[in-house]
């Protein structure tokens, strides 16, 4: 089954529900309570993804991906970076291989 729903609807309603009450949003209850654990859920989801991937079902694992991609739309709203300047680094990628975009790479 697939849905017309994108990554990018995600963030508009994390960004939406960002200026909702904690009592009726865990988005907001999330940026609430900081940078710090914001990152910290992500991580979280992220280790769960990564033990789905190599032991759990297909299901779990797009459950898990799920999860972290919305922890990760919410450290992104956390630290005000607009979803948009994640589609443009990757849309600048596009056409290049992993491997190029890996050796044009400038460390900060
Ligand atoms: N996509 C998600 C989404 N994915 C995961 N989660 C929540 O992320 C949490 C992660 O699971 P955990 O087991 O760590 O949860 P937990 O132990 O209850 O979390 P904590 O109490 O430790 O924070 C769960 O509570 C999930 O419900 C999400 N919560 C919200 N969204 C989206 O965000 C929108 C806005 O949500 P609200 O801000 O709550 O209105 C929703 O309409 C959804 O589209």
């Amino acid at each position: 089954m697939s849905s017309d729903f994108t990554l990018r609807d995600l963030a508009a309603r994390v960004k939406e529900r960002a200026a909702a009450s904690a009592d009726v949003s865990y988005t907001r209850k999330l940026l609430d309570k900081g940078i710090g654990h914001c990152a910290k859920k992500m991580g979280e989801e992220a280790v769960e993804t990564v033990i789905a991937a190599v032991s759990e079902s297909d299901e779990r694992v797009a459950s898990e991906a799920a999860d972290m991609l919305y922890h990760l739309l919410v450290v992104l709203e956390a630290r005000g970076i607009p979803f948009s300047e994640v589609e443009t680094a990757l849309a600048r990628r596009t056409g290049m291989s992993g491997l190029e975009e890996k050796a044009g790479r400038v460390r900060a």
